[in-house]
């Protein structure tokens, strides 16, 4: 079966010190694919080989077939993959609704635009002049995840949405995943409460120490198989 997107024994450094063991990682078209783990067990560094922001070799990273590790990220937005990054890195100086522009500014066809995002969003319609500074959290977040989907990306990115976000908050963001998959949108979410993880996903990956430990259908895994790939045999135990 050819999946969409596919790592093979994906290694990756940081100078001398390594963060990634060969990672084996395969997304299905359409599908939401959770990836959980510790502090420091590999999960932004995975998201950021696969965007470019850490170099790895070619071969290690194919979309649609074709060897993309290594690509310059913006050559990866192009090819229709983006990133909600970890702790949102909105522009401060810009509106709400020039960041999402910035996102349009790699365009490719398909169904997201403003309007459609204001209808997901409708906060953000309201507060599309202000300072992107001024909104919640919850707010900049959906401004995050928005910029992401303006550039039409077949493959959207989501590193821990839910931090530091009131738990009916992270609900609502949660609940514009259905909208954002209807159409066949593959989305990988990085989560650290792995209830939530677990529950809007169809496949969950493990990290552990830069490998994968666990990997499996989410309705398949029990909660015992989960927190010991999570924490490792020792602590299960
Ligand atoms: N810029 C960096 N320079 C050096 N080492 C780094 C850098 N970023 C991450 N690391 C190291 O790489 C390893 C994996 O970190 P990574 O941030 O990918 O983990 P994570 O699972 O995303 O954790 P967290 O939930 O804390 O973000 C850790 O040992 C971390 O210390």
């Amino acid at each position: 079966m050819s999946h969409l997107l596919e790592t093979t024994g994906l290694q990756a450094f940081y100078g001398d010190a390594q963060a990634l063991f060969g990672v084996d990682v395969a997304l299905r078209a359409g599908e939401i694919t959770a990836v959980i783990g510790a502090n420091g067990a590999g999960k932004s560094t995975f998201l950021k080989s696969i965007t470019g922001l850490v170099r790895v070799p070619g071969e290690a990273i194919r979309h649609k077939g074709d060897p993309i590790g290594g690509l310059p990220p913006a050559e990866i937005v192009r090819r229709g993959i983006a990133m909600v990054p970890e702790g949102r890195r909105l522009f401060p100086s810009l509106s709400v609704e020039e960041n999402l522009q910035m996102g349009a500014l790699t365009r490719r066809p398909g169904p997201w635009n403003l309007q459609r995002l204001y209808g997901m969003f409708p906060i953000l319609e309201q507060k599309k002049r202000a300072p992107s500074t001024s909104l919640s959290g919850g707010q900049q977040q959906m401004v995050a995840l928005g910029r992401a989907l303006m550039s039409n990306p077949d493959i959207l990115l989501c590193d821990e949405l839910s931090l530091g976000l009131a738990p009916i908050v992270i609900r609502e963001i949660y609940a514009a995943m259905p909208t954002i998959t209807a159409e066949g949108m593959t989305v990988v979410i990085v989560e650290q409460d792995v209830g939530l993880a677990q529950q809007v996903s169809q496949q969950v990956y493990c990290f552990q120490e830069g490998q994968v430990s666990l990997q499996g259908r989410s309705a398949d895994l029990t909660r015992e198989q989960i927190s010991q790939a999570y924490f490792g045999a020792e602590v299960a135990a």
